[in-house]
């Protein structure tokens, strides 16, 4: 690890922080929309097709509170149960690959970008040799994050593909974040999680990490307090302010 000058350079909030491991989507780059407006098509045609007369899919409150940080399955299974909607498996697993045809083309059609606040942050904590991981729920983070050319700022990464195949339980369980760490060779507790989703704030709260950053990019006082509400520390808009409160 770096001192002097280039340990300075780290926000005072991450200042007693060995590891970082942050969320994908939403977090690192700006995939979350995406993913959101591809749900709404989905669960939208899902409602439609079967002449079931409930509200649409609201791409902020219910993908926040039954979507966001969760496996695809595990999604979509949450969604429709949120609505008292008994599904077959057969159903869930139709509206998820619905879901899948939807982003991937979206996908192809607009690419990803990474947030730029996000990029200034792991270059600073790369300057000061803090290592750091990137974690999915999604089987797309590899790619999206090699698209937003971003994806040499990470030491590792463990996304939806490796958890599947690790057999490890979706957020708000812990098991992402903690193999992200332990494959930084840190323990939990020096470890800050940096995540978006509720689930994932409550998967660092569960995880006992050091330190669970909350980011709020849809900035109101109802998404800040339920990301506090589930487990994060701290919370921002963007992790570029975590740096610009040092100046
Ligand atoms: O379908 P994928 O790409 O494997 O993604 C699974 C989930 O990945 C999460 O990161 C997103 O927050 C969810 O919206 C998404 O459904």
């Amino acid at each position: 690890m770096s001192s002097g000058p280039v340990r300075a350079a780290v926000p005072r909030a991450l200042r007693g922080t060995a590891a970082v491991v942050l969320d994908t989507d939403g977090v690192i780059t700006d995939s979350a929309r995406v993913h959101a407006a591809a749900w709404k098509a989905a669960f939208d045609a899902y409602l439609r097709d079967r002449k079931i007369r409930q509200r649409p899919f609201d791409v902020r409150e219910d993908y926040l509170r039954y979507v966001d940080g969760k496996s695809r399955m595990d999604g979509a299974r949450a969604f429709l149960e949120s609505r008292g909607l008994d599904s077959a498996e057969d159903e869930v697993r139709a509206v998820a690959a619905d879901k899948e045809r939807l982003f991937t083309e979206r996908l192809r059609r607009h690419g990803i970008d990474a947030y730029p606040g996000t990029v200034r942050l792991l270059r600073v904590l790369r300057s000061a040799g803090i290592p750091r991981a990137a974690a999915s729920a999604s089987r797309h983070a590899t790619e999206i994050l090699d698209h937003a050319g971003v994806r040499d700022l990470f030491d590792t990464l463990v996304d939806g593909a490796e958890a599947a195949r690790l057999h490890l339980p979706g957020k708000p369980e812990p098991a992402l974040f903690l193999e992200a760490a332990r494959r930084l060779g840190v323990p939990a507790a020096r470890t800050a999680v940096v995540e978006d989703a509720l689930a994932g704030v409550a998967a660092g709260r569960r995880g006992d990490f050091g330190l669970v950053v909350g980011v709020d990019r849809a900035d109101t006082p109802q998404t800040r307090a339920a990301l506090l509400e589930h487990g994060a520390d701290i919370v921002v808009n963007d992790l570029g302010d975590l740096l610009a409160s040092e100046d």
